[in-house]
């Protein structure tokens, strides 16, 4: 039992703190109050609230919070959240943090929430939490949509037996290696040729414009954080009939990434104009929306829609040039952007379905859940659960932040892990280390109600960035990978 004294009185904080961060600030508190500014201690506490690693009650945190804050006054020409708001469906709520949940308490008292719901592979994001599914009025909201627009899963399946997977490892492993690029700012110096980048909205808008020069070079490009390319086996036991494809095991090649440069700078410029059209209370600040009647919400839409169409050019150049090295075309290809805002019916209503680090589980819907670099993932196929937004997990999510990761995880223990499941890793460091993953099993466990399984996917040859923090970096969250 650890014991917390703020402005005299005495708080108990029962079973913790374990986590880095938690213990940081809770010796700052301890140590420093007297002598700190009221406002850092809030910046302090905001940040614990908002960390993966937040282990601290949230009891205990809205006592100091009191103990800090005077009662938020609204200030003028605010607009004011609903007080109860729209009831949301959580589904896994074991697996879920704090302070994801609060965040979408937040977003269901917007006034334009329709609908709501929270997947089982939740966790902290800007504004809307990562696995949060928002249905709005006319309403648009960037940061519902993510930083990164458009990011999406994307599985070629071939017909080759996976035993080559085994014995031409050198060979699968060079391809991937030849056809990507890694790195937060990667480009090529010889820009790729797709449709895409003829767009004309991309000589329409001034802001797209000046992006369209960076964006070429950056097609085909994966970016970093856990974007990955890797080929697995792709186990098919019953034939459905949607998916199409035979039982038995083939060759699968799996990117995920988004829309690069592009789509943040997209994002980041049309939430700072939502956030100046729409003064809301702090906590909501981030879920700005445009509406869609508004010249800048039809803007946006637009620009967003050609994120996400480049976001799948860019898994298009990379699976193509495979294909190529190859020599044959995939027999079947599913994939789906799990970042992104949809115009979709919702129980009879005609409504905008924000899915941020969600995937779309519309009846016979296919789409891609992976688990880790370890762990087998899933093709899955909607069952159109209106209680889910129609809407399932989009991964295992993370289980600890980058910088936990970085100095609970060894070096050895991942190379035991990748030992044990036969994965080669080309790039890739402690902070995707497949620990730092939830179970994916659990996960699924959470949502059989939203989506059925047609086939599964196992990683042996995984391409990624390098560490996205060395050890003795500062943290570092990447938001909306
Ligand atoms: N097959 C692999 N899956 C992975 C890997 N690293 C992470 N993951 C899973 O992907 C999702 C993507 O989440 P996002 O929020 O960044 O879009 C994540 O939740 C993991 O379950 C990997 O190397 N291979
Ligand atoms: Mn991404
Ligand atoms: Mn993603």
């Amino acid at each position: 039992m650890s014991k917390l004294k703020i402005a005299g009185k005495e708080l108990r904080a029962i079973g913790y703190p374990e986590g880095p961060v938690i213990s940081i600030a809770m010796n700052i508190i301890q140590k420093q109050y007297k002598h700190t500014a009221k406002e850092e201690v809030m910046e302090l506490l905001k940040a614990v609230l908002a960390s993966p690693a937040n282990y601290l009650d949230d009891a205990v945190l809205a006592l100091i919070a009191k103990q800090l804050m005077p009662e938020e006054k609204e200030s003028e020409g605010e607009l004011s959240l609903n007080q109860n708001g729209i009831q949301f469906n959580v589904f896994g709520s074991e697996h879920i943090e704090q302070s994801a949940m609060h965040q979408m308490y937040t977003a269901a008292k917007l006034p334009v929430a329709v609908a709501g719901a929270l997947m089982p592979d939740a966790h902290h994001g800007y504004g809307l939490p990562i696995g949060g599914v928002l249905a709005t009025e006319n309403a648009v909201i960037p940061y519902g949509v993510g930083v990164d627009i458009g990011c999406r899963m994307c599985l070629s399946i071939y017909d080759i037996d996976p035993k080559e997977l085994v014995q031409r490892e050198a060979f699968f492993a060079r391809e991937i290696g030849e056809a990507t690029l890694f790195g937060s700012g990667a480009q090529f110096k010889q820009s790729e040729e797709h449709e895409v980048m003829d767009n004309e909205l991309f000589f329409e808008l001034p802001l797209l414009k000046n992006l369209h020069g960076r964006a070429w070079k950056q097609l085909g490009t994966s970016g970093s954080g856990n974007h990955f390319v890797e080929f697995g086996v792709v186990e098919i036991a019953e034939k459905d009939e949607v998916l199409g494809v035979e039982p038995g095991k083939y060759v699968g090649l799996l990117s995920h990434s988004g829309s690069r440069a592009l789509g943040a700078n997209i994002a980041n410029h049309y939430t700072k104009i939502a956030i100046s059209k729409r003064r809301l209370p702090q906590d909501a600040k981030n879920l700005a929306w445009l509406d869609l009647n508004e010249e800048e919400g039809m803007e946006y839409w637009l620009a967003m829609n050609l994120a996400g169409e480049y976001a799948s050019a860019c898994h298009h150049v990379i699976h193509n040039k495979i294909a190529k090295q190859l020599g044959r075309r995939p027999m079947k290809m599913v994939e789906n952007h799990h970042n992104f805002a949809w115009k979709e019916k919702w129980e009879g209503r005609e409504v905008i379905v924000h899915r941020k680090g969600a995937t779309p589980a519309g009846k016979d819907v296919l789409g891609i859940i992976p688990g880790s670099m370890t762990a087998t993932g899933f093709i899955v196929k909607g069952k159109g659960e209106s209680a889910s937004v129609n809407s399932a997990s989009h991964g295992a999510g993370r289980l600890m932040s980058r910088s936990r990761a970085m100095q609970s995880i060894t070096h050895n223990a991942l190379k035991d892990e990748l030992k044990k499941h036969g994965v080669k890793l080309m790039g890739g460091g402690l902070d995707e280390a497949p620990f730092a993953y939830k179970d994916i099993e659990l996960v699924m466990q959470s949502q059989q109600s939203l989506v059925d399984v047609v086939g599964k996917f196992t990683p042996k040859i995984v391409k990624m960035d390098g560490p996205s923090i060395k050890p003795w970096q500062k943290s570092r969250e990447v938001e909306g990978e």
